[in-house]
């Protein structure tokens, strides 16, 4: 021991969120005489004693985490933990749960709702490509109803398990009033997606959410280079997600959870710079002729999209230090057409429902300079097309 246990407490409960986003699931490294967090890559644990060993891995199995020996690599892991542990206290939530990727997170919520006899969910359009299809295809047992925030409360029914929102919402960054949309749920869990906002910008839990998903692919990770999800809720809900990981396997790999968590300690000032670039940029190209419309969240952020006169998809080949690439959040700038690709899996039908325009291109805003992503982007948008 290189430090007096007792003194890591007043360190979680005096210190400002910034301060906490350096430390949170560290708190324990000094007293261990480490600094950087370990990697446990175990895939299992020593069982000698086979019937302690064997009661644990039955309240395992129900969804309790002890936090010791997890008895086997696809029930739980030391270095996940962490990782989980921090991002519940930077959402103010009892527990995390944490998944091989967002969908995976998303599909632990819907199974959960869907085996206790509630498989009926409530959709606010626009949402992810690919979770707009999960909810509408209903693979995992589900329905759903689409509505607006403001015909929520009559859409749901005893049956309904779930409210799914993102706001800002993917790829429009449209933007819902949760406070109101959790009132509207009653006592139905209403889930958003803060994969946009991340928790640096908005805590829907404090809001009156019942359940955070991130895909922590994006900002969380930051760099690019990670793929995970993770849920933030309730300790009673963060068992079922658990039972569900048990058995669907849909577990974090140790490494992803030390990057995670590595990330989480620079999210406050990547999201703020990114977003003050963004944030710039949106004015910039507002004004220019060849934009026909820009959507920039009043929340602020670091996404921006924007409708425009050029072909979006020669717009996209067009930049050179802009990556055209899906997904977001890292620490380079991205740029896609989402109706080609982040949701080209809906039905156009159903992509016009959502307000996703077929001229909409969406800007994911990374930590280069202002100047020299505007002069990327506007040599782009200049090209002689159609
Ligand atoms: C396969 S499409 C990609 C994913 C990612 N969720 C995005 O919106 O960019």
């Amino acid at each position: 021991m290189t430090m007096p246990s007792g003194s890591t407490h007043s360190r979680t409960t005096t210190h400002s969120w910034n301060t906490r986003a350096v430390h949170a699931g560290k708190d324990d490294l000094a007293a261990l005489g480490l600094h950087a967090p370990p990697i446990d890559l175990s895939t299992t644990y020593p069982s000698y004693d086979v019937v302690g060993e064997a009661e644990r891995l039955d309240e395992f199995a129900a969804g309790h985490d002890d936090g010791g020996p997890p008895v086997y690599g696809r029930v739980a892991n030391p270095t996940v933990r962490r990782f989980e542990t921090a991002l519940a206290e930077l959402e103010g939530a009892e527990s995390a749960v944490a998944f091989a990727s967002g969908m995976a997170a998303l599909s632990a919520c819907l199974l959960a709702q869907v085996t206790a006899g509630k498989p009926e969910v409530v959709g606010v359009r626009p949402l992810y490509g690919t979770t707009d299809h999960l909810l509408e295809s209903g693979l995992l047992g589900n329905s759903v109803t689409w509505a607006t925030p403001d015909e929520v409360a009559s859409a749901i029914t005893d049956r309904t398990g779930l409210v799914v929102v993102e706001s800002p919402a993917n790829p429009t960054l449209t933007e819902v009033d949760l406070r109101a949309l959790a009132d509207a749920c009653g006592p139905v869990p209403l889930l958003v997606d803060n994969t946009f906002a991340t928790p640096v910008l908005q805590r829907p839990l404090t809001l009156g959410a019942s359940l955070v998903l991130h895909s922590a692919t994006k900002y969380l990770g930051g760099h690019g280079d990670v793929m995970g999800g993770v849920i933030a809720c309730a300790e009673d809900f963060a068992r079922r997600l658990r039972q569900v990981r048990f058995v669907t396997g849909g577990m974090l790999h140790p490494m992803a959870g030390y990057e995670l968590l590595r990330g989480l300690a620079t999210l406050p000032v990547r999201v703020r710079a990114a977003s003050a670039t963004a944030a710039e940029l949106a004015r910039r190209l507002a004004a220019h002729h060849r934009v026909t419309r820009v959507h920039y969240p009043s929340l602020g952020g670091a996404m921006v999209s924007f409708e425009t006169s050029v072909d979006p998809v020669a717009l996209v080949a067009a930049v050179r230090l802009i990556t055209p690439a899906v997904s977001l959040g890292s620490v380079d700038s991205l740029i896609q057409h989402p109706a080609s690709l982040t949701h080209r899996i809906m039905e156009e039908v159903a992509r016009k429902d959502a307000g996703i325009s077929p001229d909409l291109v969406r800007l994911s805003v990374g930590l280069e300079d202002v100047e020299d992503l505007w002069t990327d982007l506007s040599e782009a948008l200049d090209q002689p097309t159609r």
